[in-house]
């Protein structure tokens, strides 16, 4: 039987086209370094199904040539365990690494960031994901911490491609811990973003962050979107 987590995984990468690296205006040169971050990677699997997607050929493609000889991706996460077995299992460590790190931290996540982009002699990601991790950030920090999580990834992506959880999940998590009999999280209903979570993302990110919203891969059977946006300015300076 398949992994429940497989099945959601396989859901989300399905309404991303292969050819996103591409479609994004990167790799015209099949030879350029292309360079991902994936925030809250978890053990991997949807990191790895992910990458293995975006290598996939397109039908119109030379068949000879592979389409990214340089994609290289990140994945952090804070659960230290989680990471571990992302190590163990990774199938490209040379092209995929898989970090601790907290994206709420400061000094050291912006350590870790800058030597990896430095690596690459870059200054920003080409495109960030962050998959299903906005509501955990929200909860367990408070409205504040949401905002400054999007404008910390606006401001190490050319691309973000972020999914949101909807407010019914949050009223779920909350439940569920109630049921453990743990209290509700500190910041639950002290919160004032709520609602279209998304949306209020949305409008941070292009009033606050100079991004600007380009695509939205509709919504899975979970009802979420997966919003694409796009820096709007692109300089040599934050290339
Ligand atoms: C629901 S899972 C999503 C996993 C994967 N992105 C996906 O969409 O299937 C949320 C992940 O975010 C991670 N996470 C939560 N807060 C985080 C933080 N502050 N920094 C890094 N990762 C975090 C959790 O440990 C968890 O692995």
């Amino acid at each position: 039987m398949q992994h429940t987590g497989t099945r959601r995984a396989e859901n989300r990468i399905n309404l991303i086209p292969t050819t996103l690296i591409q479609d994004l205006g990167y790799c015209k040169d099949s030879s350029e370094t292309i360079l991902m971050l994936d925030v809250g990677c978890n053990s991997g699997d949807l990191t790895v199904a992910l990458y293995r997607h975006l290598q996939q050929r397109a039908p119109s493609e030379d068949p000879i040539k592979p389409p990214h000889t340089d994609l290289h991706l990140m994945g952090i996460d804070l659960d230290e365990a989680l990471i571990h077995r992302a190590q163990q299992t990774n199938p490209f460590p040379q092209m995929i690494s898989f970090i601790p790190l907290d994206i709420t931290e400061d000094s050291s996540l912006q350590t870790q960031l800058e030597v990896y982009l430095s690596q690459h002699a870059r200054s920003h990601f080409h495109l960030t994901l962050c998959l299903a991790v906005t509501m955990w950030v929200h909860l367990n920090h408070g409205d504040s911490a949401l905002l400054r999580l999007l404008s910390r990834l606006a401001s190490i992506s050319h691309h973000l491609l972020l999914e949101a959880q909807p407010w019914k999940c949050y009223r779920s998590a909350a439940r569920r811990l109630r049921k453990l009999g743990r209290s509700d999280f500190d910041h639950f209903k002290a919160l004032a973003i709520r609602g279209d979570v998304a949306e209020h993302a949305r409008e941070h990110l292009e009033k606050h962050c100079g991004m600007v919203l380009i695509r939205c891969f509709g919504s899975t059977t979970w009802d979420r979107r997966l919003l694409l946006f796009r820096r709007t300015e692109i300089t040599e300076k934050t290339r």
